[in-house]
């Protein structure tokens, strides 16, 4: 057995334990800290474990196979970890190390030093339990410990437009992120939202002739709206026009004056309306272009009140030199590092001529720049509706954040800004800033300032939600740009999701009807004894596990897709329609075969729910499963074996359309429509023609 302390950072210990792979005996290691059993491993080989306190004792009791003996040994062992030293131990459960301190430190946990910078390494997920501040191990009345929320947001994107691709791809990641948590069994908190102040809001409404807040409402209701066709499954929508929110602004605005890190300053630059925000003379391009935007910054003088960010150069370094996975992907990081090293510049944090904003407090005159108020959406996004709208409040809800999934045009507010502005207001820092790349037409950004945009919903109309999902995620690694190509976006969808999936699905319990009539005759773990197929599917679950925590989209859906190609190989290898034909044992195997690669499109539905989650619903009623099973589904579900021998399969049907067949049924159904509306409508001219004599004849009668 292998275990492994996976970062040390002062308050947290993330642990992870291995199983040797062939020893499907291994029973779940105890923690005496936690003092409950933990759950079984997902596969019965692996483990990790967070936990908030500085050491860990650890007791397995672990049964061996002894190789040529044909026998079992049990050992047991206590594993002493200390978060305080950076270790990587290799222990075999025959060593042993125990603490009596240890169990002696009571029910109530450790108090740890506070740290400015306090995010943690790791994945995100690792990172999810960091500590900041003055606290204590958290832990129920029983004193077990309880797992802190995964607080998972997106941007809160500006409403000066309506939502479109670009906006859609980061929403879309973040909830597969979120149901690949939930699935681990973590309390997810999902928060997107609206940016709702703002000049370029203003305008935006002045140019529709509308008042701003009702141009917000109505791009808010969009998003919404968007969310709901992409099974977008978020927690909290927040608009930053919410009172709750003004007042918590006004709170962590007060705090940051109270700290000193705010002054009254004349400012002179170039500024880019679209990003709302003073641009750099090095970063724009020919004739004082935004890079971003392509269009020209305009020379503003405005009186203004400025954040310190200056006093902050040396955390900042400290904080991502300590914390490499506090940016990620690590080409980001470099990117956030070069700034920093470049040297930080205060920032105007508030705007004398725009109106549409939250007032600066003790100055109406000025209103607070959006993107101060914007950022601060997610925390007031963690305010209880019951509770009063204080800072101390929302923070309560779960702050820090775990993951703020961004695009690279927002990195340096994320990156920079952000985590400055909470050490000046004492409050924990996110532990991990995820920067993905762009969707470009033409090698350009997509965006609605350039209005290149490509139509979510005319994508989700013609070709489903799940198609939309799948094909984002799996065609760009998540990280770099990418274009979007119809001729692509057909080929993938078709070849992975109908061809081989959906395919592989339905030819087996086509066979299965035909020969078993619909009923599995053995059960998964028996029919896949001795079969190396089920190790390499265990295998490509794993490596698909690993991938969602570290945000490979792509890499998460190849390894699934794997599964399916391998159970189409095997099918193809073992022949099982033949096998029936011979009767007798052969029957036997290929009723086998079957019952191995439906137990795999099982393990595939559940290891692909979070990317395209109703066709792996649509998988799971196929099966045989009754309609809720699938929503109570957990990570540990991929582990083999669920399926057993008796269930009895759905009738067959193609749980996912090629898109031709769709677009095919989709113009007969719109010819169907025509014609019935034709004929309704001669049906209706009849009817308009017999009410006419009707009305004639009547008038006749009137007439006689
Ligand atoms: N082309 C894109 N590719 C990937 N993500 C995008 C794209 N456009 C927007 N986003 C997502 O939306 C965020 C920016 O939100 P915003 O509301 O400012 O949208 P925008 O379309 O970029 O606006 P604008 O064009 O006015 O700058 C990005 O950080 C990213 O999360």
């Amino acid at each position: 057995m292998a275990v492994s302390l996976v970062s040390t950072p002062t308050s947290t210990c993330s642990i992870s334990i291995s199983y040797p792979r062939n020893d499907s005996l291994a029973v779940s290691p105890r923690a005496t800290k936690l003092g409950r059993a933990l759950p079984r491993p997902y596969n019965g080989h692996h483990h990790d474990l967070i936990c908030k306190c500085k050491s860990i004792g650890i007791f397995t009791s672990h049964i061996h196979h002894i190789p040529g003996l044909g026998g079992y040994r049990a050992s047991s062992s206590m594993l002493f970890i200390s978060a305080t030293h950076s270790m990587d131990a290799e222990a075999s459960s025959s060593s042993y190390s125990s603490s009596r301190n240890f169990a002696n430190r009571g029910r109530r946990g450790y108090r740890h030093q506070q740290r400015a910078a306090s995010a943690c390494t790791g994945t995100p997920e690792e990172n999810n339990n960091n500590e900041g501040g003055e606290g204590e191990v958290d832990t129920d009345k029983n004193g077990e410990v309880m797992s802190l929320p995964f607080v998972l947001t997106t941007p809160l994107y500006y409403v000066n437009a309506p939502p479109h691709m670009g906006s859609a791809y980061t929403t879309i990641a973040a909830d597969a992120m979120a149901r690949f948590q939930r699935l681990q069994g973590k309390k997810v908190v999902f928060i997107t939202g609206t940016d709702e102040h703002g000049e370029k809001i203003a305008m935006a409404a002045a140019a529709k002739g509308q008042n701003p807040k009702d141009h917000c409402d109505r791009i808010a209701c969009d998003y919404q709206a968007l969310w709901k066709d992409l099974d977008i499954t978020y927690d909290k929508f927040i608009r930053t026009t919410n009172p709750c929110h003004e007042a918590i602004v006004k709170e962590f605005y007060t705090r940051i004056i109270a700290k000193g890190d705010i002054y009254h300053a004349d400012y002179e630059g170039l500024y880019c309306v679209n990003c709302e925000e003073y641009k750099d003379g090095k970063e724009l391009l020919e004739d004082e272009c935004c890079p971003i935007h392509r269009k020209p910054c305009e020379l503003r003088k405005e009186d203004n009140y400025f954040f310190s960010l200056s006093k902050y150069q040396k955390p900042l370094e400290e904080l991502l030199t300590a914390n490499p996975n506090f940016v990620q992907p690590p080409y980001r990081l470099n990117e956030v590092q070069s700034w920093v090293k470049g040297g930080l510049r205060d920032f105007s944090i508030s705007r004398a001529t725009v109106e549409w904003g939250i007032p600066v407090p003790n100055d109406s005159k000025q209103t607070i720049y959006v993107w101060v108020d914007a950022m601060l959406g997610y925390v007031s996004a963690l305010l209880k509706d019951e509770n009063e709208p204080t800072l101390d409040n929302a923070v309560a809800g779960g702050w820090p954040a775990s993951l703020h999934l961004i695009g690279k045009d927002i990195l340096r507010f994320h990156a920079v800004y952000w985590p400055a502005m909470l050490m000046s207001a004492n409050l924990k820092l996110p532990a991990t800033v995820f920067g993905h790349g762009f969707l470009t037409k033409d090698g350009l950004k997509m965006g609605k300032s350039l209005g290149n945009v490509l139509e979510p919903k005319d994508l989700i109309d013609r070709f489903g939600c799940d198609a939309v999902r799948y094909f984002f995620l799996r065609e760009i690694e998540f990280g770099n740009d990418g274009d979007y190509s119809e001729e692509r976006f057909t080929n993938i969808v078709n070849a992975h999701l109908a061809n081989t999936i959906g395919n592989l699905l339905n030819r087996t319990l086509g066979l299965l009807k035909r020969y078993c009539q619909s009923t599995l005759t053995i059960d998964s773990n028996s029919a896949a004894e001795y079969n190396p197929f089920k190790e390499h599917v265990m295998e490509l679950v794993e490596k698909a596990r690993l991938d969602y925590m570290n945000l490979s989209f792509n890499s998460a859906c190849e390894a699934v897709i794997d599964i399916a190609n391998a159970g189409n190989v095997y099918l193809d290898e073992h022949t099982p329609w033949s096998l029936f034909k011979k009767g007798d044992s052969s029957a036997e195997e290929a009723a086998k075969d079957l019952v191995v690669i439906l137990e795999a499109m099982r393990i595939t539905a559940v290891a692909l729910s979070p990317i395209v989650p109703r066709l792996c619903r649509k998988i799971y009623l196929q099966l045989g499963y009754p309609k809720n099973d699938f929503e109570s589904i957990s990570w540990g579900d991929t582990a083999w074996g669920a399926l057993k021998a008796g269930q009895v399969m759905a009738e067959p049907e193609p749980v996912f359309k090629r898109i031709e067949d769709l677009e095919d049924e989709k113009l007969k159904n719109m010819k169907a429509t025509k014609k019935s509306g034709k004929n309704k409508t001669k049906a209706q001219q009849q009817g308009t023609e017999n009410a006419c004599k009707l009305t004639n004849n009547m008038s006749t009668i009137t007439e006689f």
